[in-house]
């Protein structure tokens, strides 16, 4: 593989193999400048933990819309450290900084290797190459990690480890929002040993940013993904029938997507939500978006409860096969999803 960060200080304009096509609603939409009303739901961890049941409800509630309305939403008060925020980013920063052989040596075979150094999604496939390297790590239920730059290991099992409690805080609401046990989603999906892949992503600046794509449009394969970045914007979620800009500049905030286990789970109530990252012309891009999703065994269906008066939305399939299908496809919208529709 050659990474998009070695080539593009290179290039003076966008090579074929990385040029996209685009399609007539690209254009993306900052929401303060339609509807200064409209904004992407920010939940308050604190309160969504709160011994106060009233505080605890009413934030609960405002959870189940947020998941209903958007599929995307910021958190705040979370128990993330802002310390570890910034050092881990900083670490996926010295990894992609290290030397082209010594990441080579991360460079997995197969799409469930636990540690996958990348470029673009999934270049054995693709006819168009997306401008992002990327590493991919599972890190639970096993956590193996790159053991370099020194401390990223260290860094990352921490950050890991302060995000699954942030999950498993937005499981318990969303459980009970769907009327179902608090501990209902963890129980079925045996999230003891939940899958979590850390994934980063660099995005280098980009010649001619409106003629290639950071990442296409496309839902994640977890429950949800925890996402945060150095700063730079380019992440944009589609939102009724428009692709809306995410302020990068929200301090602290952890910005949450539903994922498609979310969606087969809660039998549709939920939709995961189509995402994608684009490029710019100055800065170099980072984020780091971690994936928490079922255990790899778990067959998921839609929660029994909800098909008592409701005919399930989907057949269940086990986890890894879901992964490995979604991982080793093309990367687009809801295609791998969209198989498993009754
Ligand atoms: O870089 C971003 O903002 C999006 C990353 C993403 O969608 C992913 O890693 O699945
Ligand atoms: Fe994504």
């Amino acid at each position: 593989m050659i990474s998009i960060k070695s080539q593009s200080p290179n290039l003076t304009s966008v090579p074929p193999t990385y040029t996209i096509t685009k399609t007539p609603n690209d254009e993306a939409v900052t929401l303060d400048h339609i509807d200064p009303e409209v904004k992407i739901p920010i939940i308050d961890f604190s309160l969504l933990t709160s011994s106060n049941p009233d505080q605890r409800s009413k934030t609960i509630a405002e959870l189940g819309r947020a998941c209903e309305d958007w599929g995307f939403f910021m958190v705040i008060n979370h128990c993330v450290p802002e310390r570890l925020m910034s050092a881990v980013i900083d670490g996926c920063r010295g990894f992609f900084d290290l030397s082209e052989e010594e990441k080579l040596e991360f460079e997995g075979k197969h799409v469930l290797d636990p540690i996958r150094y990348g470029t673009s999604f999934n270049t054995s496939v693709e006819k168009v190459f997306y401008w992002r390297d990327f590493l991919k790590v599972i890190v639970n239920p096993h956590f193996q990690f790159p053991n370099k730059p020194s401390e990223f290991s260290e860094i990352a099992f921490e950050y890991c480890k302060k995000t699954r409690e942030v999950v498993m805080g937005i499981l318990e609401g969303i459980s009970e929002n769907l009327g179902l046990e608090a501990n209902y989603i963890y129980k079925t999906l045996n999230l003891d040993s939940g899958v979590q892949v850390f994934a980063a992503n660099l995005y280098p600046p980009c010649p001619q940013p409106e003629l290639a794509m950071g990442l296409p449009p496309h839902s994640d394969h977890g429950l949800l993904t925890l996402l945060i970045q150095n700063g730079i914007g380019g992440l944009q979620i589609q939102h009724e029938g428009k692709w809306v800009n995410v302020n990068p500049n929200i301090p602290n905030a952890l910005l949450v997507n539903t994922a498609d286990h979310l969606e087969i789970l809660s039998n549709r109530k939920y939709k995961s939500v189509v995402h994608r990252a684009i490029v710019n012309k100055i800065d170099t891009r980072i984020s780091l978006a971690i994936a928490n999703g079922p255990a790899f065994d778990a067959v998921v269906s839609p929660a029994s409860k909800l098909v008592e008066n409701h005919s399930p939305a989907y057949t269940g399939m086990k986890y890894r096969d879901y992964m490995e299908l979604q991982q080793s496809s093309r990367l687009t919208g809801k295609l791998i999803l969209d198989r498993l529709r009754l």
